[in-house]
């Protein structure tokens, strides 16, 4: 249940005004999170914006539900509809998650992925400059690319040099691979448009807030592979771990599994967005690194540690061979290329927010895969025709 304006406070102690928020790609994961958060516990109205809601379904229906007539689904598709616009203008601030954002993409449909990260944010860009709206932009830790400790020789000591890998806001380079890896298709339009917002502020005056989110996984994160998704998809590595795990195939480690990831739990980097969006002064004209440092894995690791968790949850054995190794080619095609290590400076967020996330990785893959278990298992089952067993 929403709670009163009066009785909320921003981090300097001043009252919290309800204000409206166009949010755009709002039917995605963090957008579907970010809705509940907003119904759940603040009094802002959402227009909620994209081609899909089946993951905010349950908070447009029924008319009873407490926040009834402060979420607004508009279906559109922001390439061509002559209603942005307009959304824009009705509302205080702006947040764009509307993307293209799943690396099987990036290589493989570049064109479409260099479209939907800079060309159809450009209007957004536009709109919010001309009508003096506020803009939350989602970018991505995709932009800082490959960590300059990557280059120095595997057994070089300065590799455990934070300055060679940390990742700095204002600081770290945007490091890619050449044009015919692809897969910084979608790295390379996100650091376009995040030049342009940039340069909307600094010549015209427009206030924005760009985020760039680590890795956040939890319950609702793309689909699964043939029960709610297309069987031939490539979902995000939680979504194809999960999809292993409910048909007790072993997890594919891609070129070895050897990349390192850093994840955060999306209710732990919810709070963080809501912290931006009530607190304009301290948010303003800043890039915000948004994951935990703490929760660093390589992807070998946390397909041992989702088949370690799957098991205690769903009451099934593992397999004994777990993994299989598959070489990047054969996964993602041609073109593709990857992040080594992705670690989050979090000084600034820390500074401007005194934000920190909280929850483990085993912690946040307990719940998360009680959620996949619970929500697809049955479907599986179906599926792929075997039991499965039940839990002891
Ligand atoms: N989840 C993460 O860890 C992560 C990491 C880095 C960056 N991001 C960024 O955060 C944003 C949201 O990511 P997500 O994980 O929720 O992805 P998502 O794919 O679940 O959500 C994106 C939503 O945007 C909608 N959309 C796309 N194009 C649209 C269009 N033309 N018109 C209307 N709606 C459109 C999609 O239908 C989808 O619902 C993206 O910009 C992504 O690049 C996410
Ligand atoms: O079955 C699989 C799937 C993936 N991998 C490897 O896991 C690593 C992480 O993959 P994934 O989560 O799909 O994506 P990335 O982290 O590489 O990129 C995302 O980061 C942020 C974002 O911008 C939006 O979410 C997106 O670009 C990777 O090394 C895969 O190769 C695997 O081994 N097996």
């Amino acid at each position: 249940m929403a709670s009163s304006t009066s009785t909320r406070v921003d981090l300097d102690g001043n009252p919290i005004n309800a204000i409206t928020i166009c949010m755009i790609g709002a039917g995605g994961f963090i957008g579907s999170h970010l809705c509940e958060k907003l119904m759940h516990e603040t009094s802002h109205k959402v227009l909620a914006l994209d081609v899909y809601n089946d993951k905010i379904k349950h908070l447009l229906e029924p008319d009873t539900l407490p926040w009834h007539g402060r979420i607004q689904f508009h279906r559109l598709n922001i390439k061509q509809d002559s209603r942005l616009e307009g959304l824009i203008k009705m509302a205080d601030l702006t947040i764009n998650l509307a993307a293209i954002c799943t690396p099987a993409d990036y290589n493989t449909r570049p064109l479409d992925t260099i479209y939907s990260n800079f060309i159809d944010a450009l209007p957004v860009v536009k709109y919010c400059s001309e009508n003096n709206k506020r803009l939350i932009h989602f970018s991505t830790c995709e932009v800082y690319g490959k960590t300059i400790g990557s280059f120095l020789p595997k057994d070089s000591p300065l590799r455990q040099d934070p300055a060679y890998y940390l990742l700095k806001e204002d600081e770290s380079p945007c490091i890619f691979g050449s044009i015919e890896k692809q897969r910084w298709s979608y790295a390379c339009a996100k650091q376009l448009i995040e030049r342009l917002i940039y340069a909307e502020g600094a010549e015209n005056g427009m206030d924005f807030t760009i985020v760039r989110p680590f890795n956040w996984i939890g319950p609702r994160m793309d689909f699964i592979p043939g029960i709610d998704g297309p069987s031939e998809g490539v979902p995000r590595v939680l979504a194809c771990f999960s999809n292993n795990l409910l048909r007790g195939e072993p997890l594919k480690l891609v070129d070895g599994g050897q990349s390192q990831r850093t994840f955060v739990y999306i209710r732990d980097a919810i709070e963080a967005v809501l912290l931006m969006i009530e607190n304009p002064a301290r948010a303003n004209r800043h890039i915000f690194n948004v994951g935990n440092p703490n929760n660093e894995v390589t992807v070998k690791q946390l397909a041992e540690m989702m088949t370690q968790v799957y098991s205690k949850v769903s009451g099934e054995p593992s397999l004994e061979s777990p993994t299989i190794d598959v070489s990047s080619k054969e996964f993602y095609g041609e073109g593709y290329d990857d992040s080594d290590k992705r670690i989050p400076d979090m000084t600034i967020i820390n500074k401007q927010l005194g934000w920190n996330p909280k929850t483990s990785l085993w912690d946040l893959l307990e719940s998360t895969l009680t959620y996949q278990h619970r929500t697809y298992a049955e479907a599986m089952k179906k599926v792929i025709g075997k039991p499965l067993a039940s839990k002891a």
